[in-house]
């Protein structure tokens, strides 16, 4: 769990909040040079799932779920305020599924769904589907994308697939899978952005930003 950063008068420059539990992402940001302010949303996933038409395409669903996280996060009261800071802040918001075979796959979070999930896309191709949402609060704009990222997992045996379950990493993790850790033995390749499939896709982050009138580079710490 990351510890959230305290902020308050005399927080120098711009403000990057991300509004993620994920240390994926923070980690991802961190190593691109923003040192993030960190809230957690309360926002209810399945719930929200659960009000969406079935017909709501996938892009759309990761897209309504991060900015769900995105207002929740722009709505606390330390983060609201800081629209009078007098710096330039932006909140995002994301959330990562894999269309697999045409549903929309979360976290197993069990045994027996990451194995179940990973007989039926080893040696097949996936998307991974990751939506953002960025409020700016000082200037009131906002910008939303999805990031679409096809996998190519590799045809593990039986015997790797019930090892990597009993990991335990690919329960807690979009897709029962990461590109960045054990999982990695088990992609061949992708299409598209990798930092998408990690938890925040930097390239669309940059458009998104520029979208409301700010430059990636406000927010760079070196
Ligand atoms: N390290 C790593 N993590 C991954 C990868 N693919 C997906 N994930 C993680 C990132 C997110 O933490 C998680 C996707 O779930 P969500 O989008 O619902 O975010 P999460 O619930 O973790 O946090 P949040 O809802 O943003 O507070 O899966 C990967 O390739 N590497």
């Amino acid at each position: 769990m990351t510890s959230e950063s305290e902020i308050g008068p005399g927080t120098p420059g711009p403000i990057f909040v991300l509004g993620s539990a994920s240390p994926a992402r923070l980690r991802i940001l961190r190593a691109a040079g923003v040192e993030p302010v960190v809230r957690v949303s309360d926002v209810d996933e399945d719930a929200l799932l659960a009000a969406l038409p079935d017909s709501t395409p996938a892009g759309v669903v990761v897209a309504e779920l991060a900015r769900a996280k995105a207002e929740a996060v722009a709505a606390l009261p330390e983060i609201a305020e800081l629209a009078g800071s007098g710096s330039a802040v932006a909140v995002i918001g994301c959330d990562s599924m894999l269309h697999l075979g045409g549903r929309l796959l979360g976290k197993p979070h069990t045994p027996e769904r990451a194995v179940a999930q990973w007989s039926e896309m080893r040696g097949r191709s996936a998307d991974l589907l990751t939506g953002h949402h960025l409020i700016r609060l000082d200037r009131p704009a906002t910008a939303g994308g999805t990031s679409s990222t096809t996998i190519h997992f590799a045809a593990a045996d039986d015997h790797v697939i019930e090892r990597y379950v009993a990991s335990g990493e690919p329960l807690q993790v979009a897709g029962a899978f990461t590109l960045d850790g054990l999982g990695g033995w088990l992609v061949e390749r992708i299409e598209g952005d990798p930092s998408s499939v990690i938890g925040i896709g930097l390239p669309l982050v940059r458009t998104l930003l520029a979208d409301v009138g700010l430059s990636v580079t406000d927010f760079w710490r070196h």
